[in-house]
């Protein structure tokens, strides 16, 4: 995700852009060539010709390379020398095979590539295959590429649920020289999690991201390294949310607001079948809106719905496979329109995040604070002159790119399964209505206070989550140190994926994993019950941030609108698919409604 055109050029002089690292690094895997080195010799095979003129060339000689009046680098020829070159100094050539063979460029070449491949063969090979006797086993994977090539990344979730089959809990993959171990199964993913936290907490570097984050203490929150920097952001964001309402009555208010302005934009389209997304997502996003810049958009806002169209453009290209091959040949971005591609749509989303702040900063009285931006601001103030801060200007920036980016689209996506659901099951529609009739009635709005006296509305919220599954592999983690999960030994540095499906879907755990059915959430009397295997926001450490803002927009938004309204398929068109998008984060297919006032 690039800043847009030319930024990433632009990146500041402290930028830790690895992009273009690997073109960097051949200046000094050529450096031996030039000079002797007791290993490259041995990688040269034996052979007449070559040992003939190679060996003195080889030798150690204790003369360093100087430079000529040309500024060329030569190195004086010992003696012995079979060359007619006796004192006289030579150039020290790139290549020690064009040295020893200026006559034979083809042998030369053949050496050199020779020598180049054995070279990355035991790079890979010390890279991805040290014999960690219980690393977790995985399918066969080919030198340099790993698994990426078998992989069926555009349904990696899907895959990886395959190769559990085969290979067990806990597995390996190979993404070219990244090791990645894939964790299943509620006991497998909670000690990863949970027992050791500690261990797990880490993000992997992706450095695609390069294009954005700019250095260790600025890297916002969902995909900052477990350190200090990100303590001290969550445990400013929490508090900061909690100030602007979060687990307080005014959060609570805000939604409610929210939900009533949500219910007159879906009045207005009864009649005529329409699809809720754009709908939901505004209204999702009006309310962290309002906790990060203090506002909302009005639903017919055109600017705000061209950013909501960007979301889906976003989550379109987190699936796809350019990005993740960047990731791995991070030099692919240098081709002419890979980045636009890439990053076309995250451009103009952080453009629109940008001009908010900008605007922020414009009218910001130190005196009075007015959303979670100000807070920051403040903070940046506090801090200023600190280097080591992660309270600067560009982490305000990602941190608001994080909440905003995180906020909006998983809980929108969860409501649109919701009410994808309730089209599909039009029994248990009526039910959750006839509760909320019971409960609160037609008049009132719902409140928080009312969810523990709803269980089956409850029950029915938590199996749209566990159904819709949003984020399959969560996100990934990385371990910091060497570990062991399962039995398991994981070495530091491996990159974690916990597969959240195995856990939600697991046919061991529910009795329908693959049915929408509320009463995997009720006992025989009716009541909520808590299961372990309930796990969509992760858990652990890095834990979802927003959890408790997550779970209060979707019991209001739900009960609110199904208060009002109900809804069903239109009657001219077929089903809709309980089918979602692949990739990253799973979206239902788009669909149309009916919306009629009850
Ligand atoms: C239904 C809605 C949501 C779901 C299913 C969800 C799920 C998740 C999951 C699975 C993770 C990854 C945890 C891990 O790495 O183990 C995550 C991280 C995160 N979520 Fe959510 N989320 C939701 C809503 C929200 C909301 C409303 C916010 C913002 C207020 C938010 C902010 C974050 C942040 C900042 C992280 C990164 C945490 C970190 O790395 O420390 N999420 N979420």
């Amino acid at each position: 995700m690039d800043p847009p055109a030319g930024e990433a050029q632009d990146a500041p002089p402290h930028s830790n852009n690895h992009i273009g690292s690997p073109i960097q690094e051949e200046g000094p895997h050529q450096e031996p060539l030039t000079s002797s080195s007791s290993s490259s010799s041995a990688a040269t095979p034996a052979g007449p010709t070559r040992e003939k003129a190679a060996t003195p060339a080889w030798q150690p000689t204790s003369r360093p390379p100087q430079r000529d009046q040309a500024g060329i680098r030569t190195r004086e020829l010992p003696p012995q020398s079979k060359h007619h070159s006796r004192g006289r100094k030579v150039p020290v050539c790139r290549s020690k095979a064009t040295l020893l063979h200026p006559a034979q460029p083809g042998t030369s070449l053949a050496t050199l590539a020779f020598f180049f491949i054995v070279l990355a063969l035991l790079l890979d090979f010390t890279k991805r295959r040290r014999s960690w006797s219980r690393y977790p086993p995985g399918p066969p994977s080919l030198p340099f590429f790993g698994n990426i090539l078998q992989a069926d990344v555009k349904h990696f979730p899907e895959y990886c649920n395959k190769l559990r089959k085969k290979y067990g809990d806990v597995f390996s993959f190979q993404f070219c020289w990244d090791n990645v171990v894939i964790i299943n199964g509620l006991e497998s993913v909670k000690e990863g999690l949970i027992t050791k936290s500690e261990d797990t907490s880490d993000r992997p570097y992706f450095p695609i991201t390069d294009c954005y984050v700019y250095k260790e203490n600025c890297a916002g929150m969902v995909l900052a390294k477990y350190g200090q920097s990100w303590k001290e952001v969550r445990r400013f964001s929490l508090s900061t949310l909690r100030d602007f309402g979060l687990g307080k009555k005014s959060l609570e208010e805000r939604v409610m607001e929210e939900a009533e302005f949500l219910c007159s934009a879906l009045k207005s389209k009864s009649g005529s079948p329409f699809d809720p997304y754009l709908m939901l997502n505004n209204a999702v996003s009006n309310v962290i809106c309002s906790i990060i810049f203090g506002d909302r958009f009005e639903y017919d806002d055109k600017k705000f719905l061209t950013v909501m169209r960007l979301f889906e453009d976003i989550i379109k290209t987190t699936g796809e496979l350019l990005p993740q091959l960047v990731n791995v040949v991070p030099a692919l971005v240098h081709i002419p329109g890979v980045k636009q591609k890439i990053f076309r749509a995250h451009n103009k989303l952080f453009d629109f995040l940008r001009g908010v702040i900008a605007e922020h900063k414009e009218g910001w009285d130190p005196n009075v604070k007015r959303d979670f931006i100000d807070a920051f601001l403040e903070k940046v103030e506090q801090v200023k002159g600190d280097p080591s801060s992660s309270f600067n200007e560009p982490n305000l920036f990602l941190t608001v790119v994080d909440l905003f980016t995180a906020g909006s689209g998983t809980t929108s996506t969860t409501l649109r399964f919701g009410l994808l659901y309730m089209i599909l099951y039009p029994n248990l529609q009526i039910r959750v209505q006839e509760e909320i009739d019971q409960v609160i009635g037609r008049e009132r709005q719902p409140t928080m206070d009312d969810r523990a006296n709803m269980p089956y509305t409850s029950a029915v919220l938590n199996e749209i989550q566990r159904c819709g599954d949003i984020l399959p592999l969560s996100v990934p983690h990385m371990t910091s140190r060497d570990t062991e999960i399962h039995g398991f030994f994981i070495p530091k540095g491996t990159t974690l994926m916990f597969n959240l499906t195995s856990i939600l879907k697991d046919e061991s755990i529910w009795e329908n994993p693959y049915q929408f059915y509320p009463e995997h959430f009720l006992d025989a009397d009716g009541q909520l019950i808590k299961r372990d295997a309930f796990m969509p926001f992760s858990a652990g450490r890095r834990v979802c941030l927003g959890e408790q803002m997550a779970k209060m927009n979707l019991f209001l938004f739900f009960t609110s609108i199904f208060q009002k309204f109900t809804f069903h398929i239109p009657r001219d068109q077929p089903r809709p698919s309980e089918m979602a998008t692949g990739g990253t984060i799973r979206a239902p297919l788009p669909y149309q409604l009916c919306v009629e006032v009850r």
